[in-house]
Protein backbone atom coordinates (compact mmCIF):
# COMPACT_ATOMS: atom_id res chain seq x y z
CA UNK A 1 0.00 0.00 0.00
CA UNK A 2 2.54 2.79 1.13
CA UNK A 3 4.40 2.57 -2.26
CA UNK A 4 1.22 2.37 -4.32
CA UNK A 5 1.43 5.46 -6.84
CA UNK A 6 -1.95 7.91 -6.30
CA UNK A 7 -3.41 7.97 -10.07
CA UNK A 8 -6.28 10.26 -11.85
CA UNK A 9 -9.20 7.61 -11.45
CA UNK A 10 -11.87 8.98 -8.69
CA UNK A 11 -9.82 12.51 -8.81
CA UNK A 12 -7.56 11.15 -6.39
CA UNK A 13 -4.43 13.16 -5.75
CA UNK A 14 -6.33 16.10 -7.58
CA UNK A 15 -6.91 19.23 -5.32
CA UNK A 16 -10.57 20.07 -6.07
CA UNK A 17 -10.48 22.97 -4.04
CA UNK A 18 -9.22 24.72 -0.61
CA UNK A 19 -10.56 24.20 3.23
CA UNK A 20 -9.16 25.50 6.21
CA UNK A 21 -11.49 22.65 8.27
CA UNK A 22 -9.07 19.77 8.23
CA UNK A 23 -5.85 17.77 6.99
CA UNK A 24 -6.37 13.98 5.99
CA UNK A 25 -3.33 12.13 5.93
CA UNK A 26 -0.56 14.70 6.36
CA UNK A 27 2.63 13.29 5.92
CA UNK A 28 1.19 9.49 5.84
CA UNK A 29 -1.12 9.63 8.84
CA UNK A 30 -2.70 12.06 11.01
CA UNK A 31 -6.12 14.14 10.93
CA UNK A 32 -6.69 17.53 12.16
CA UNK A 33 -10.04 19.91 12.35
CA UNK A 34 -8.65 23.85 11.79
CA UNK A 35 -5.35 22.67 13.34
CA UNK A 36 -6.64 20.51 16.38
CA UNK A 37 -5.27 17.14 16.67
CA UNK A 38 -8.12 14.24 16.77
CA UNK A 39 -6.35 12.42 19.46
CA UNK A 40 -6.15 15.24 21.65
CA UNK A 41 -10.18 16.13 20.71
CA UNK A 42 -11.09 12.64 21.50
CA UNK A 43 -9.15 12.75 25.02
CA UNK A 44 -10.55 16.43 25.48
CA UNK A 45 -13.51 17.51 24.12
CA UNK A 46 -17.31 17.26 24.09
CA UNK A 47 -18.88 16.80 20.54
CA UNK A 48 -20.58 19.88 21.06
CA UNK A 49 -17.41 22.01 21.11
CA UNK A 50 -16.45 20.36 18.01
CA UNK A 51 -19.27 21.00 16.16
CA UNK A 52 -18.69 24.80 17.08
CA UNK A 53 -15.46 24.89 16.36
CA UNK A 54 -16.20 23.64 12.86
CA UNK A 55 -19.78 25.43 12.40
CA UNK A 56 -18.86 28.83 13.82
CA UNK A 57 -15.29 28.78 13.55
CA UNK A 58 -13.70 28.09 16.88
CA UNK A 59 -13.67 26.74 20.29
CA UNK A 60 -15.85 28.10 22.41
CA UNK A 61 -15.48 29.30 25.80
CA UNK A 62 -17.90 28.30 28.58
CA UNK A 63 -19.82 31.07 28.32
CA UNK A 64 -20.49 30.33 24.80
CA UNK A 65 -20.93 26.12 25.22
CA UNK A 66 -23.77 26.52 27.45
CA UNK A 67 -25.41 28.84 25.13
CA UNK A 68 -25.34 26.42 22.10
CA UNK A 69 -25.90 23.24 24.42
CA UNK A 70 -29.30 25.03 25.51
CA UNK A 71 -29.65 26.23 21.82
CA UNK A 72 -29.15 22.75 20.59
CA UNK A 73 -31.45 21.13 23.16
CA UNK A 74 -34.41 23.50 22.34
CA UNK A 75 -34.24 22.04 18.72
CA UNK A 76 -34.77 18.68 19.13
CA UNK A 77 -38.66 18.40 18.87
CA UNK A 78 -40.06 17.44 15.13
CA UNK A 79 -43.32 19.41 13.50
CA UNK A 80 -45.97 17.21 13.45
CA UNK A 81 -45.80 16.83 9.51
CA UNK A 82 -42.55 15.57 9.94
CA UNK A 83 -43.79 12.95 12.14
CA UNK A 84 -46.50 12.18 10.00
CA UNK A 85 -44.25 11.62 6.82
CA UNK A 86 -42.02 9.51 9.09
CA UNK A 87 -44.81 7.27 10.78
CA UNK A 88 -45.10 6.10 6.86
CA UNK A 89 -41.82 4.75 6.84
CA UNK A 90 -41.85 0.62 6.66
CA UNK A 91 -40.36 -0.77 9.33
CA UNK A 92 -37.85 -2.52 6.86
CA UNK A 93 -36.69 0.40 5.14
CA UNK A 94 -33.35 1.36 5.23
CA UNK A 95 -32.64 4.08 8.17
CA UNK A 96 -29.89 5.50 5.86
CA UNK A 97 -33.38 6.21 3.68
CA UNK A 98 -35.20 7.63 6.61
CA UNK A 99 -32.95 10.16 7.35
CA UNK A 100 -32.31 11.50 3.56
CA UNK A 101 -36.23 11.64 3.88
CA UNK A 102 -35.74 13.26 6.77
CA UNK A 103 -33.46 16.04 6.05
CA UNK A 104 -35.50 16.37 2.54
CA UNK A 105 -38.82 16.78 4.30
CA UNK A 106 -38.03 19.12 6.69
CA UNK A 107 -36.19 21.76 3.98
CA UNK A 108 -39.97 21.55 3.15
CA UNK A 109 -41.38 22.73 6.28
CA UNK A 110 -38.43 24.94 7.39
CA UNK A 111 -36.89 25.85 3.74
CA UNK A 112 -33.64 28.04 3.97
CA UNK A 113 -34.63 31.02 2.53
CA UNK A 114 -31.43 32.82 2.31
CA UNK A 115 -27.87 32.14 3.52
CA UNK A 116 -28.11 34.97 6.30
CA UNK A 117 -29.70 31.53 7.84
CA UNK A 118 -27.03 28.97 7.24
CA UNK A 119 -26.20 29.05 10.95
CA UNK A 120 -29.10 28.30 12.01
CA UNK A 121 -30.42 25.77 9.79
CA UNK A 122 -27.09 23.76 9.99
CA UNK A 123 -27.88 24.07 14.34
CA UNK A 124 -31.71 22.95 13.59
CA UNK A 125 -30.55 19.72 11.17
CA UNK A 126 -27.96 18.90 14.10
CA UNK A 127 -30.17 18.96 16.79
CA UNK A 128 -33.21 16.93 14.48
CA UNK A 129 -31.23 14.12 12.78
CA UNK A 130 -31.22 12.03 15.91
CA UNK A 131 -34.88 12.53 16.44
CA UNK A 132 -35.76 11.80 13.51
CA UNK A 133 -34.06 8.74 13.11
CA UNK A 134 -35.24 7.49 16.41
CA UNK A 135 -38.66 8.41 16.00
CA UNK A 136 -39.13 6.64 12.69
CA UNK A 137 -37.34 3.44 14.47
CA UNK A 138 -39.23 3.23 17.87
CA UNK A 139 -42.44 4.04 15.86
CA UNK A 140 -41.89 1.46 13.25
CA UNK A 141 -40.07 -1.17 15.14
CA UNK A 142 -41.53 -0.58 18.63
CA UNK A 143 -45.41 1.04 17.75
CA UNK A 144 -44.40 3.68 20.39
CA UNK A 145 -44.77 7.65 19.55
CA UNK A 146 -41.59 9.07 21.25
CA UNK A 147 -41.57 12.61 22.84
CA UNK A 148 -38.44 13.71 20.97
CA UNK A 149 -37.36 16.43 23.10
CA UNK A 150 -34.91 14.97 26.04
CA UNK A 151 -32.73 17.21 28.54
CA UNK A 152 -29.57 15.47 27.54
CA UNK A 153 -26.72 17.45 27.53
CA UNK A 154 -25.20 15.52 24.77
CA UNK A 155 -26.08 14.48 21.08
CA UNK A 156 -24.79 11.02 21.48
CA UNK A 157 -26.68 11.03 25.07
CA UNK A 158 -29.53 12.30 23.56
CA UNK A 159 -29.50 9.87 20.83
CA UNK A 160 -29.16 6.66 23.24
CA UNK A 161 -31.63 7.70 25.26
CA UNK A 162 -34.58 7.89 22.27
CA UNK A 163 -33.46 4.79 21.19
CA UNK A 164 -33.72 3.10 24.62
CA UNK A 165 -35.79 4.94 26.56
CA UNK A 166 -33.79 5.50 29.18
CA UNK A 167 -30.44 8.28 29.47
CA UNK A 168 -27.22 6.36 28.88
CA UNK A 169 -24.65 5.31 31.39
CA UNK A 170 -21.75 7.69 31.37
CA UNK A 171 -20.10 5.03 29.56
CA UNK A 172 -22.08 4.99 26.46
CA UNK A 173 -22.30 8.63 26.56
CA UNK A 174 -18.29 8.62 26.85
CA UNK A 175 -17.92 6.34 23.77
CA UNK A 176 -20.80 7.98 21.83
CA UNK A 177 -19.14 11.07 22.41
CA UNK A 178 -15.71 10.41 21.22
CA UNK A 179 -17.59 8.46 18.25
CA UNK A 180 -19.36 11.57 17.23
CA UNK A 181 -15.94 13.57 17.44
CA UNK A 182 -13.74 10.96 15.23
CA UNK A 183 -16.89 10.84 12.67
CA UNK A 184 -17.27 14.91 12.21
CA UNK A 185 -15.32 15.71 9.31
CA UNK A 186 -13.19 14.25 6.64
CA UNK A 187 -11.90 16.79 4.05
CA UNK A 188 -13.43 16.42 0.56
CA UNK A 189 -14.19 12.33 1.52
CA UNK A 190 -17.63 11.80 -1.18
CA UNK A 191 -20.48 12.65 0.85
CA UNK A 192 -18.94 16.04 1.64
CA UNK A 193 -17.83 16.34 -1.61
CA UNK A 194 -21.51 15.89 -3.13
CA UNK A 195 -22.39 18.18 -0.54
CA UNK A 196 -20.02 20.85 -2.09
CA UNK A 197 -21.13 19.95 -5.40
CA UNK A 198 -24.40 20.67 -4.76
CA UNK A 199 -23.39 24.20 -2.43
CA UNK A 200 -21.71 25.30 -5.80
CA UNK A 201 -25.05 25.86 -7.59
CA UNK A 202 -25.89 27.90 -4.81
CA UNK A 203 -28.50 25.52 -3.42
CA UNK A 204 -30.17 25.34 -0.33
CA UNK A 205 -28.35 23.90 2.57
CA UNK A 206 -31.26 20.66 3.51
CA UNK A 207 -30.48 19.59 -0.29
CA UNK A 208 -26.66 19.59 -0.09
CA UNK A 209 -27.85 17.64 3.40
CA UNK A 210 -29.88 15.45 1.47
CA UNK A 211 -27.65 14.44 -1.40
CA UNK A 212 -24.88 14.15 1.37
CA UNK A 213 -26.93 11.74 3.09
CA UNK A 214 -27.06 9.40 -0.47
CA UNK A 215 -23.53 9.10 -1.07
CA UNK A 216 -22.57 8.65 2.68
CA UNK A 217 -25.18 5.50 2.11
CA UNK A 218 -23.02 3.60 -0.09
CA UNK A 219 -20.52 0.69 1.90
CA UNK A 220 -17.48 2.06 0.12
CA UNK A 221 -18.62 4.69 2.65
CA UNK A 222 -20.32 5.83 5.57
CA UNK A 223 -22.48 2.06 4.84
CA UNK A 224 -18.93 0.03 5.76
CA UNK A 225 -19.51 0.38 9.64
CA UNK A 226 -22.26 -1.88 8.99
CA UNK A 227 -21.11 -4.25 6.77
CA UNK A 228 -18.25 -5.28 8.71
CA UNK A 229 -20.88 -5.89 11.42
CA UNK A 230 -22.62 -8.15 9.21
CA UNK A 231 -19.24 -9.75 8.15
CA UNK A 232 -17.76 -10.21 11.57
CA UNK A 233 -21.07 -11.61 13.73
CA UNK A 234 -21.03 -14.77 11.33
CA UNK A 235 -17.89 -16.05 13.06
CA UNK A 236 -17.51 -17.92 16.23
CA UNK A 237 -13.63 -17.50 17.03
CA UNK A 238 -10.45 -16.06 15.95
CA UNK A 239 -9.27 -19.00 13.73
CA UNK A 240 -12.53 -19.15 12.09
CA UNK A 241 -11.80 -15.43 11.47
CA UNK A 242 -8.83 -15.83 9.82
CA UNK A 243 -9.83 -18.79 7.99
CA UNK A 244 -12.87 -16.90 6.26
CA UNK A 245 -10.65 -13.68 5.56
CA UNK A 246 -7.75 -15.59 3.91
CA UNK A 247 -10.86 -17.13 1.94
CA UNK A 248 -12.51 -13.70 1.02
CA UNK A 249 -8.96 -12.71 -0.21
CA UNK A 250 -8.47 -15.29 -2.11
CA UNK A 251 -11.80 -14.73 -4.07
CA UNK A 252 -10.60 -11.07 -4.22
CA UNK A 253 -13.55 -9.75 -2.28
CA UNK A 254 -13.15 -6.47 0.07
CA UNK A 255 -13.17 -6.51 3.21
CA UNK A 256 -15.36 -3.89 4.63
CA UNK A 257 -13.68 -1.14 7.11
CA UNK A 258 -10.61 -1.85 5.52
CA UNK A 259 -8.03 0.48 3.10
CA UNK A 260 -8.53 4.38 2.65
CA UNK A 261 -8.27 6.51 -0.73
CA UNK A 262 -6.14 9.12 1.27
CA UNK A 263 -4.65 7.19 4.82
CA UNK A 264 -1.45 5.18 3.85
CA UNK A 265 -0.18 3.47 6.64
CA UNK A 266 -3.19 3.73 9.13
CA UNK A 267 -6.25 5.64 10.01
CA UNK A 268 -5.61 7.50 13.19
CA UNK A 269 -9.50 7.39 14.04
CA UNK A 270 -8.81 3.82 14.51
CA UNK A 271 -6.62 3.08 17.38
CA UNK A 272 -9.20 6.20 19.47
CA UNK A 273 -12.26 4.14 18.94
CA UNK A 274 -10.56 0.66 19.26
CA UNK A 275 -9.80 1.30 22.68
CA UNK A 276 -13.24 2.20 23.17
CA UNK A 277 -14.18 -1.21 21.97
CA UNK A 278 -11.51 -2.90 24.21
CA UNK A 279 -13.24 -1.08 26.97
CA UNK A 280 -17.09 -2.13 26.14
CA UNK A 281 -15.90 -5.98 25.44
CA UNK A 282 -14.67 -6.15 28.40
CA UNK A 283 -17.87 -4.23 29.82
CA UNK A 284 -20.65 -6.67 28.60
CA UNK A 285 -17.57 -9.68 28.84
CA UNK A 286 -17.15 -10.08 25.57
CA UNK A 287 -14.88 -12.81 24.72
CA UNK A 288 -15.94 -12.90 20.98
CA UNK A 289 -16.50 -10.41 18.89
CA UNK A 290 -13.33 -7.93 19.96
CA UNK A 291 -10.95 -11.00 19.20
CA UNK A 292 -12.29 -11.97 15.80
CA UNK A 293 -11.74 -8.48 15.45
CA UNK A 294 -8.83 -7.86 16.21
CA UNK A 295 -7.60 -11.34 14.43
CA UNK A 296 -9.31 -10.03 11.09
CA UNK A 297 -6.91 -6.42 11.69
CA UNK A 298 -4.07 -8.66 11.98
CA UNK A 299 -4.60 -10.92 9.41
CA UNK A 300 -5.78 -7.83 6.60
CA UNK A 301 -2.26 -6.43 8.01
CA UNK A 302 -0.11 -9.56 7.47
CA UNK A 303 -1.77 -10.21 3.92
CA UNK A 304 -2.38 -7.25 2.07
CA UNK A 305 -1.13 -4.42 4.31
CA UNK A 306 -4.70 -3.06 4.92
CA UNK A 307 -5.33 -1.39 8.06
CA UNK A 308 -8.57 -0.47 9.54
CA UNK A 309 -10.46 2.29 8.97
CA UNK A 310 -12.64 4.29 11.35
CA UNK A 311 -15.19 2.36 10.60
CA UNK A 312 -13.82 -1.41 11.28
CA UNK A 313 -13.70 -1.00 15.03
CA UNK A 314 -16.87 1.20 15.03
CA UNK A 315 -18.94 -1.89 14.57
CA UNK A 316 -18.10 -3.83 17.54
CA UNK A 317 -18.16 -0.58 19.52
CA UNK A 318 -21.54 0.16 18.53
CA UNK A 319 -23.07 -3.91 19.09
CA UNK A 320 -21.63 -3.32 22.48
CA UNK A 321 -23.56 -0.64 23.16
CA UNK A 322 -26.64 -2.80 21.96
CA UNK A 323 -27.17 -0.04 19.19
CA UNK A 324 -29.27 -2.43 15.98
CA UNK A 325 -26.66 -2.62 13.02
CA UNK A 326 -29.02 -0.84 10.83
CA UNK A 327 -28.60 2.66 12.96
CA UNK A 328 -24.90 2.54 12.59
CA UNK A 329 -24.59 4.61 9.23
CA UNK A 330 -27.26 7.27 10.65
CA UNK A 331 -25.27 7.35 14.32
CA UNK A 332 -22.07 9.12 11.60
CA UNK A 333 -24.98 11.29 9.39
CA UNK A 334 -25.55 12.46 12.78
CA UNK A 335 -22.07 13.44 13.34
CA UNK A 336 -21.10 14.22 10.02
CA UNK A 337 -23.75 16.61 9.29
CA UNK A 338 -21.31 18.88 11.30
CA UNK A 339 -18.47 18.91 8.55
CA UNK A 340 -21.15 18.56 5.58
CA UNK A 341 -22.95 22.54 6.49
CA UNK A 342 -19.02 23.82 7.69
CA UNK A 343 -18.01 22.84 4.02
CA UNK A 344 -21.19 24.24 2.30
CA UNK A 345 -20.48 27.82 4.13
CA UNK A 346 -16.66 27.27 2.95
CA UNK A 347 -18.00 26.82 -0.61
CA UNK A 348 -20.61 29.55 -0.38
CA UNK A 349 -18.36 32.40 0.68
CA UNK A 350 -15.88 31.62 -2.66
CA UNK A 351 -17.71 30.18 -4.82
CA UNK A 352 -17.42 28.91 -8.47
CA UNK A 353 -19.98 26.51 -9.93
CA UNK A 354 -17.88 22.55 -9.75
CA UNK A 355 -17.88 21.53 -12.84
CA UNK A 356 -14.87 19.68 -14.00
CA UNK A 357 -14.09 18.34 -17.73
CA UNK A 358 -14.34 14.93 -18.94
CA UNK A 359 -12.10 12.58 -21.44
CA UNK A 360 -14.32 11.53 -24.24
CA UNK A 361 -14.45 7.83 -24.77
CA UNK A 362 -17.19 7.81 -27.52
CA UNK A 363 -17.42 7.24 -31.20
CA UNK A 364 -15.95 10.30 -33.31
CA UNK A 365 -19.29 10.86 -35.27
CA UNK A 366 -22.38 8.41 -35.67
CA UNK A 367 -24.69 8.66 -39.11
CA UNK A 368 -28.42 9.59 -37.88
CA UNK A 369 -30.40 6.14 -38.90
CA UNK A 370 -33.86 7.10 -39.10
CA UNK A 371 -36.26 4.63 -37.10
CA UNK A 372 -37.51 2.14 -39.40
CA UNK A 373 -34.37 1.33 -40.74
CA UNK A 374 -32.67 0.72 -37.04
CA UNK A 375 -31.55 -3.11 -36.33
C1 LIG B 1 -15.41 6.49 6.81
C2 LIG B 1 -15.06 5.95 5.49
O1 LIG B 1 -15.73 6.21 4.53
S1 LIG B 1 -13.66 5.02 5.43
C3 LIG B 1 -13.89 3.97 4.01
C4 LIG B 1 -14.95 2.94 4.29
N1 LIG B 1 -15.02 1.98 3.18
C5 LIG B 1 -14.64 0.69 3.35
O2 LIG B 1 -14.20 0.25 4.39
C6 LIG B 1 -14.84 -0.17 2.13
C7 LIG B 1 -13.62 -1.07 1.89
N2 LIG B 1 -12.52 -0.29 1.37
C8 LIG B 1 -12.46 0.08 0.06
O3 LIG B 1 -13.31 -0.29 -0.76
C9 LIG B 1 -11.31 0.97 -0.38
O4 LIG B 1 -10.19 0.78 0.44
C10 LIG B 1 -11.72 2.46 -0.37
C11 LIG B 1 -13.01 2.69 -1.16
C12 LIG B 1 -11.90 2.98 1.05
C13 LIG B 1 -10.59 3.26 -1.00
O5 LIG B 1 -10.53 2.89 -2.35
P1 LIG B 1 -9.25 3.17 -3.23
O6 LIG B 1 -8.72 4.53 -2.96
O7 LIG B 1 -9.60 2.85 -4.63
O8 LIG B 1 -8.25 2.10 -2.64
P2 LIG B 1 -6.75 1.84 -3.04
O9 LIG B 1 -6.44 2.50 -4.36
O10 LIG B 1 -5.90 2.21 -1.91
O11 LIG B 1 -6.71 0.25 -3.24
C14 LIG B 1 -5.48 -0.39 -3.42
C15 LIG B 1 -5.67 -1.86 -3.66
O12 LIG B 1 -6.09 -2.46 -2.44
C16 LIG B 1 -7.31 -3.14 -2.63
N3 LIG B 1 -8.16 -2.86 -1.50
C17 LIG B 1 -8.41 -1.65 -0.97
N4 LIG B 1 -9.24 -1.78 0.06
C18 LIG B 1 -9.51 -3.09 0.17
C19 LIG B 1 -10.32 -3.84 1.02
N5 LIG B 1 -11.02 -3.23 1.97
N6 LIG B 1 -10.38 -5.17 0.88
C20 LIG B 1 -9.67 -5.78 -0.08
N7 LIG B 1 -8.89 -5.12 -0.94
C21 LIG B 1 -8.82 -3.79 -0.81
C22 LIG B 1 -7.92 -2.52 -3.88
O13 LIG B 1 -8.80 -3.43 -4.53
C23 LIG B 1 -6.72 -2.19 -4.70
O14 LIG B 1 -6.28 -3.36 -5.34
P3 LIG B 1 -5.88 -3.32 -6.88
O15 LIG B 1 -4.79 -2.31 -6.95
O16 LIG B 1 -5.48 -4.72 -7.16
O17 LIG B 1 -7.12 -2.88 -7.59
O1 LIG C 1 -12.10 10.52 3.61
C1 LIG C 1 -12.68 9.58 3.05
O2 LIG C 1 -12.54 9.29 1.84
C2 LIG C 1 -13.60 8.71 3.80
C3 LIG C 1 -13.52 8.89 5.28
O3 LIG C 1 -12.67 8.33 5.94
C4 LIG C 1 -14.47 9.78 5.91
O4 LIG C 1 -15.26 10.43 5.20
O5 LIG C 1 -14.46 9.88 7.15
Amino acid sequence: MADKPIGGAGLRGQSAGSTALCTVGKSGAGLTYRGYDIQELADKARFEEVAHLLLKGKLPNQAELDAYVTKLKGLRGLPQALKTVLEQIPADAHPMDVMRTGASMLGNLETEESFDQQQDVSDRLLAALPSIICYWYRFSHDGVRIDTETDDDSVGGHFLHLLRGAPASELHARVMNVSLILYAEHEFNASTFTARVCASTLSDMHSCVTGAIGSLRGPLHGGANEAAMAMIENWQSADEAEREILGMLERKDKIMGFGHAIYRESDPRNAIIKKWSKQLAEDVGDSVLYPVSERVEAVMWREKKLFCNADFFHASAYHFMGIPTKLFTPIFVCSRVTGWCAHVFEQRENNRIIRPSADYTGPEHSEWVPIEERP
